[in-house]
């Protein structure tokens, strides 16, 4: 039998009791809280027990500490952070390129040659490819090109401020992040994120363009991507209902996304809160993390892991060992990509506190469900169920159990986890391609 529907609207992180949490604990080792169903959280690992309430940040700050920081990238880390206005560069706009299921789809190390910088400044890239050069950009282009900052041109709302979009003269759509309270912890968390998001590019991620401080403003520039996040797909909130395929897709894109994280960037990152609200789409519904305020620079040293003061991410996709143990690796984004394939699958929220007890804690509930035989029941209704589909959901489900595995050891990394996922999308296709060419022999 399959599900109802889901719920149909966001839902407001109000209730979720403490038994709910102590059996989702007790099966995933993964806490939640009443509060932090909808928002990231910030608890220190001073609290007693991961199960706490969340609160607001400590001083402590995001950054890592200079034992756990690879050398590689501290050049680049040393170049000024803070430009009272920063400059463009054409050129780094990338086109969305259709997804394929050759495995070398992982970009090689990022080159050098790829970055520009005068002066020890990163230079920021704003005009079109076709007519190369140097423009320069203030506070005041951003207020031009936002209206002061005008509702008309939000676009959004985060827990660290708002969000708008505006055209550059001539320059790209950007979105501009203007942080609401720039105290001390707003303004580590921004450090955090300029400071990583200078150091990657990929496809899948979303690119930084700049960061301006300017007499209590706090914004940072970023790629503007169109289409809205995967969490208001899934909720059919935007755009048409997305077919198992285009699912697929954001799931190779986002394992992409994670790898070069991980593996590839100058200085691997950990992300530290994927989740489907953290993923946006282009008009072609190609996938691009965001939201890098989070990320810490990853171990180096093989089984070395990073010893955080404080514990960050969001409710539902936290990684358990790390709620236990503070220690955060890889592993744990692998953990929250588990969660999100289950939302892929499921259309679901990570915690769904309106459902019964049971189902609340979605990936819990889908897990025990694949376990026993019953994977099916816990398909999106938006999605037709037939032999293909069928077939990714036990795959899919397959991955996701091995990536939920409470201890971090069990799980695999996320390069393998990319891999496992071309071959689900290359058997897929056959399957497809197999059962269109029999439709035509009738
Ligand atoms: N680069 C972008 N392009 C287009 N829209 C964006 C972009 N970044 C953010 N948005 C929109 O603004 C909303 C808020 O984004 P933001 O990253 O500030 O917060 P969030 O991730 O939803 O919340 P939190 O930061 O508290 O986890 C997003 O849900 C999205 O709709």
């Amino acid at each position: 039998m399959r599900q109802g529907r889901r719920s149909p609207s966001p839902l407001k992180a109000t209730s979720i009791s403490s038994s709910d949490i102590s059996s989702q604990a007790s099966s995933y080792h993964t806490a939640y809280t009443s509060s932090s169903l909808s928002s990231s959280y910030t608890t220190s690992n001073t609290k007693a027990s991961p199960l706490s309430s969340y609160s607001a940040s400590t001083n402590a700050s995001p950054f890592p500490s200079s034992s756990s920081t690879p050398s590689h990238g501290s050049r680049r880390r040393r170049l000024s952070l803070i430009f009272p206005c920063f400059r463009a560069f054409p050129g780094m706009a990338m086109e969305d390129t259709p997804p394929s299921d050759k495995p070398d789809l992982l970009p090689p190390p990022r080159s050098h040659a790829s970055r520009r910088s005068v002066n020890g400044k990163r230079l920021i890239n704003s005009t079109s490819l076709a007519n190369p050069g140097l423009v320069e950009f203030t506070i005041a282009d951003i207020q031009n090109a936002t209206n002061n900052f005008s509702p008309d041109f939000k676009i959004g709302q985060g827990g660290s401020g708002m969000v708008y979009k505006a055209k550059l003269e001539n320059g790209p759509v950007v979105a501009v992040k203007r942080a609401k309270k720039y105290d001390k912890h707003t303004s580590a968390e921004l450090q955090n994120e300029i400071k990583t998001m200078q150091e990657i590019e990929h496809l899948n991620l979303v690119k930084f363009y700049g960061y301006l401080e300017h007499e209590g403003e706090h914004l940072s520039v970023v790629e503007y991507v169109p289409n809205g996040t995967l969490r208001e797909h899934l909720d059919c909130r935007n755009g048409k209902m997305l077919d198992f395929s285009a699912r697929l897709d954001i799931a190779i894109d986002v394992g992409h996304a994670i790898t070069y994280l991980h593996t590839y960037s100058d200085t691997p990152v950990i992300h530290r809160d994927i989740k489907s609200t953290n993923i946006l789409l282009t008009d072609s519904l190609r996938a691009k993390v965001t939201d890098f305020g989070f990320a810490k620079l990853a171990p180096t040293e093989e089984g070395v892991t990073h010893i955080s003061t404080q514990v960050r991410g969001t409710a539902g996709y936290l990684d358990p060992e790390y709620l236990g143990t503070f220690q955060l690796t890889e592993k744990s984004d692998v953990y929250s990509f588990g969660v999100l394939l289950v939302e892929l699958v499921t259309g679901r929220r990570a915690v769904e506190i309106t459902r019964d007890r049971a189902e609340r804690v979605t990936a819990k509930w889908a897990m025990e469900k694949f376990i026993k035989g019953q994977a099916l029941e816990t398909l999106d209704p938006n999605i037709p169920e037939n032999q293909a589909s069928r077939f990714l959901v036990l795959k899919i489900y397959e991955l996701a159990l091995q990536c939920l595995a409470p201890s971090r050891r069990n799980r695999p990394s996320m390069k393998k986890c990319t891999e496992v996922l071309w071959r689900i999308r290359k058997d897929y296709t056959q399957l497809l391609n197999s059962k269109e060419q029999k439709e035509r022999k009738l």
